[in-house]
């Protein structure tokens, strides 16, 4: 294939866009011609300050397009809306760059719409899922739809089970997905089945393309042994996939002046505080926020959109924005503990710039990402939540206290925090195994197209 053009398609929220975008980047950096897509109402939000003259935008219809309107019922919108007229701009779009003569030879897509290879394989064009949650999170939900559904579910319904799944660490009902209890995600009922349909549609990719790869937003030496568990899939590392500079795709305005302050507070004395794009804090819970960091009297930079009560709770030491770019911030000297929610974008940003954690998991993946950074890469310290499902100040400033402190604890986070920044570092350098694994990977880009077009 001498014109490989590839088509990056993103479900439209934050923690999906950003590792799809650097991806983009990273192919188009390359040299590669690529195309950026998520739905209309998204890509108008998008900043795009930075962006390669290889790197094109398309958008795709969710049935919403004049503007980015929160979303009444999420199991409609991701079984029809986003799929039907998903599905339908996507053909359009595709078969629009045949006509201007830069046809797509591949596509990559990430979680939550596999509509995207459905519609690429009525193309003949050959796909990659680019997962953006750790292997770990890839490896638990494939082995619950392969032999292992019946022993997860128990453990889901048990406070004492412990459950051993092939290469996994021991995990309890505390560390698994949200999304296998029923009870608590109703509304979230449509996550299972599309994860279904993500592993029945690879194993459809596998039977065109022996060789197709799963891409993996983590890296080689973080997570070796899961990487290798499953035999019939290929799994690749190929992050950290961060934001660099300026380089856009924030859905959100963000704030000024924050670097400055950063830049005027003492090495490792700043906590940074911030939940992610999606979930929201209690009022109750920012209160208890508000007291721990009132007693432990470190400066705090604290991204809030609702921040109208923490303003009113909190007149010094702390600065709150309502949203930043987080990986400047992660990369500031001055930022001694990073209090996450543990979505997986955040917790990796965080190991890749040496930054000890905090771990607050709400749902989705973030319960294993906070097992995984406390237990298995010992960079951090997880919540633990009372009956009434609150952190309280108290225990928010025990952990705060290790995590920063001087004590044997903390000392070991921190050295573990600078081993994993380092072996990331190595990880995407040249001859890193990220920087092989995408190499080896945009060679597979262009021999698939070779075999498809013999088809
Ligand atoms: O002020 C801010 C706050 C966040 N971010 C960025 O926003 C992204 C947030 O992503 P993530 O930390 O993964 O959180 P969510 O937005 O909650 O992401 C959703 O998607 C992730 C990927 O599937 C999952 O791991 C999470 O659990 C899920 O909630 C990160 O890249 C941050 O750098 C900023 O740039 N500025």
């Amino acid at each position: 294939m001498k014109n490989p053009h590839v088509l990056v398609a993103s479900f439209p929220a934050q923690g999906h866009i950003n590792p799809s975008l650097q991806f983009a980047q990273r192919l188009a950096t390359m040299g590669l011609k690529v195309t950026f897509a998520t739905t209309i109402g998204a890509d108008r939000r998008m900043a795009k300050t930075g962006i390669p003259d290889n790197l094109s935008f398309a958008a795709l219809s969710d049935g919403n397009d004049d503007g980015f309107k929160p979303i009444v019922n999420i199991g409609n919108y991701m079984t029809h809306d986003l799929r039907l007229h998903g599905s339908q701009t996507l053909r359009r779009l595709i078969q629009q760059a045949s006509n201007d003569g830069h046809p797509f030879t591949f596509v990559v897509y990430s979680i939550l719409i596999p509509w995207v290879a459905k519609v690429a394989r009525e193309f003949h064009l050959p796909s990659a899922l680019l997962w953006s949650q750790p292997a770990t999170v890839f490896s638990i939900y494939y082995h619950y739809f392969n032999g292992y559904g019946e022993i997860i579910e128990k453990t889901i319904n048990s406070a004492t089970l412990l459950l051993n799944l092939p290469n996994l660490p021991v995990l309890s009902v505390y560390d698994l997905p949200s999304f296998f209890s029923p009870a608590k995600s109703n509304e979230y009922a449509f996550v299972l089945p599309v994860v279904k349909e993500h592993l029945e549609i690879l194993d459809e990719e596998i039977k065109h393309n022996p060789k197709s790869a799963i891409l993996v937003n983590t890296f080689d030496a973080l997570e070796v042994e899961v990487l290798k568990s499953i035999d019939k899939y290929k799994l690749v590392g190929v992050g950290p996939l961060l934001r660099s500079g300026s380089f856009g795709g924030s859905l959100f305005q963000e704030s000024n002046g924050y670097i400055e302050w950063l830049n005027s507070k003492p090495q490792r004395s700043v906590i940074y505080i911030s939940f992610g794009s999606i979930s929201v804090m209690s009022e109750q819970q920012i209160e208890e926020m508000a007291i721990a960091l009132e007693k432990i009297g470190s400066p705090f930079l604290w991204v809030i959109r609702e921040n109208a009560i923490v303003k009113e709770k909190l007149n010094k030491g702390g600065l709150t924005v309502p949203w930043c770019n987080q990986v400047e911030v992660l990369s500031n000297p001055a930022i001694g503990c990073f209090i996450t929610h543990c979505g997986w974008n955040s917790t990796f940003e965080s190991l890749t710039c040496g930054v000890p954690m905090v771990g607050f998991p709400q749902w989705t993946d973030q319960m294993t990402n906070a097992k995984l950074v406390q237990d298995l890469w010992k960079v951090g310290v997880r919540v633990v939540v009372n009956e009434e499902g609150i952190v309280e100040a108290k225990e928010i400033r025990r952990c705060l206290e290790l995590v920063m402190g001087d004590g044997d604890g903390g000392k070991e986070m921190r050295k573990s925090a600078k081993k994993w920044k380092d072996l990331a570092r190595e990880a995407i350098n040249e001859g890193g195994s990220t920087d092989k694994n995408v190499k080896a990977f945009v060679d597979v880009i262009t021999s698939v197209d070779e075999v498809e077009e013999g088809c």
